[in-house]
């Protein structure tokens, strides 16, 4: 379980990477992620959208593949926040995406007032898909 200092850090990490969010097409629906990695660095992201709204990426998994791409695979915790009325849960496509690096994860649900709901994998993703060569 994450201690409350641990999870205000993380909160504020995403807070502050949200302010980069490129929104123009969801009317600046601003989202902010920040991931923990097993030695304890700290990877963010915003979402980022795209005139092909199909092209657009989330603020989790842009923060997800930055920490992958900086050779850090394993992911103990994840924060996301928007300026909802309740806190934001990570989309499908997230979930699973936050199963094939981080199937222990806390997911941290926030929203820019302060609120925050932690859950754990196995609550946000019970089947995940995992490919096996047939
Ligand atoms: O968990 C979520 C859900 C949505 N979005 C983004 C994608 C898009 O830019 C906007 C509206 O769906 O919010 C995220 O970043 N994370
Ligand atoms: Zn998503």
């Amino acid at each position: 379980m994450l201690d409350k200092p641990l999870i205000h850090t993380l909160m504020a990490a995403a807070r502050q990477a949200r302010e980069a969010a490129y929104a123009p097409y969801s009317g600046d629906f601003r989202v902010g992620a920040a991931v923990l990695t097993g030695d304890g660095q700290v990877f963010t992201g915003c979402n980022v959208e795209n005139a092909s709204f199909g092209a657009s990426m989330c603020a989790e998994r842009v923060a997800i593949f930055a920490a992958v791409a900086a050779g850090q695979r394993q992911l103990t915790a994840l924060v996301v926040i928007a300026d909802t009325p309740q806190p934001i849960p990570p989309c499908g496509l997230c979930r699973q995406v936050l199963a094939e690096f981080a199937p222990a994860c806390q997911v941290i649900m926030a929203n820019t007032k302060g609120d925050y709901q932690v859950a754990t994998m196995e609550q946000l993703l019970p089947y995940p898909f995992e490919f096996r060569q047939p």
